[in-house]
This record gives structure tokens, sequence and C-alpha cells, in this order.
């Protein structure tokens, strides 16, 4: 029996400000740092003990990670960062309002670029001061792999090669494992973990900083399934 924890970083900076954020590396705000802790606290409270984490390449996951990991005494454990668990890439709408943004195009077209399962953004264009066309950290990718907008479905795609040479293998071998991610990144793996269907993901959403475990059988299978909260 395996034990998988999935969190999605606490709130951003763009959280906050409710700015469309994707693969731009905001920080954590005051508020997510203490969410990040105290996920951090929970998971020593439920003696949750990790043989691996997992985590992106954006800064708000990695520090939610380290938050959590250091007030759960953890922080010395092997630790993998890769875009495969990078946020959703919000295409063109990286930087735009959300409020602002609906109220440009409607309530019902900004859910559906948000939260339907195939249609996609507008894709960015490379000059976009929000484009990660010349992002170091993507420089060693095949370009033509680098995104320019992701809906959930392309998402889900990039994001499956790592559970199936990563995270699979490692609860296979009975390891405990951690990953910090993103609402949609977290949502894409919950969606392939708990076979939830292309119209019911819609309505699956992550709370910042909220610990979800999952634990497993030797085939896989999930037999339970918490959130911790207080
Ligand atoms: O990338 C973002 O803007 C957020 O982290 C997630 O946004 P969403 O709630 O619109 O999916």
């Amino acid at each position: 029996m395996s034990k998988l924890v999935l969190i999605r970083h606490g709130q951003s900076e763009w959280n906050l400000s409710n700015q469309f954020t994707g693969w731009v590396d905001v920080n954590l705000s005051d508020k997510g740092v203490e969410e990040a802790k105290k996920a951090g606290r929970l998971i020593k409270e439920h003696g949750l003990k990790f043989d691996q984490a997992y985590t992106s390449v954006l800064k708000r996951a990695i520090k939610t990670l380290h938050f959590a990991l250091e007030e759960s005494d953890q922080l010395w454990i092997p630790e993998t960062k890769t875009w495969r668990l990078n946020e959703r890439h919000y295409g063109a709408l990286q930087g735009l309002n959300k409020k602002a943004t609906a109220e440009k195009y409607g309530d019902e077209q900004v859910h559906i670029w948000r939260r339907s399962y195939d249609v996609l953004p507008p894709a960015i264009d490379d000059n976009n001061e929000y484009s990660q066309a010349h992002d170091r950290r993507y420089s060693n990718l095949d370009p033509n792999i680098v995104p320019k907008a992701e809906n959930l479905h392309v998402c889900l795609d990039r994001v499956m090669p790592f559970w199936e040479d990563h995270i699979a293998p490692d609860l296979l071998a009975g390891k405990n494992v951690i990953i910090a991610a993103h609402g949609n990144s977290l949502r894409a793996l919950t969606k392939y973990i708990e076979r939830i269907s292309d119209e019911d993901i819609m309505d699956v959403e992550m709370k910042t900083g909220e610990p979800v475990v999952y634990t497993f059988d030797d085939k896989l299978n999930v037999t339970d399934k918490v959130k911790l909260d207080d």
C-alpha cells in the first residue's frame, strides 16, 4: 500500500490579483506561504512520511513543496522538478485579469476557456511579454513541444508520460509520494486517477494548499481518498 499526496500551491500573487497565470512564474502571496506551512503541519499531524517529491519548474509550486516539507521535517527527501507538472498553459490569456476578460468576452466564454476539457484558449505570440518562448528553463525542449496554449486534455497528455515513467513506478514499488503542483495539472492527474469523465471534470476544483491523500493497492487501484483540513 502506497500513498500519494497532491497539493495545489498556496495562493499566488496572481491568484490574489485575479490574473490568468499558466506558465508565468509568479510568487506565493503571504497568505499562500501560510497555506503551504499549514499543509505541512497537517501532513505532520497525520504522520505522513514520503520517499519522493515531485514538483513543477514554477516557484509557487516549488516553494509550497519546500514549506510543506520543512514543516513536516522532511526537507531532505529526494525531489524532482519537471515542466510536465507545470500549470496548464493559458496561452494569450496569461497576464490578463479574469474579471475584465469576462466583461469583454462574456462569463460563458471565460468559463469555457477555464473549465472545458477540449476548448483551447487563444495561442500566445512569442513576442508577448508573458510568453515562455525565450525562457532558458525550456531551452532543452523541442520547441514544438513548448505549448503556446493548452486545454485540460493537452495538459493531461503531457502530464501522463511523467506519471507513467516516474510516479506510477514509485507507487508500485511501495513508495509514498508527494506532488506539489497546480490547479489544472492536478485536475488532470485527478481525472486519470479517479477515472472522471470529460464532462464531470469541469466541476472538479482544487483548493490552494489543501493536501489530498490517496491510498493505492498494489495494482494501483485507489482504496482511500482523504482531504486534510482542520
Ligand atoms: O493559471 C491560473 O490562472 C490559475 O492558477 C488556475 O486558473 P483557473 O482557476 O482559471 O484554472
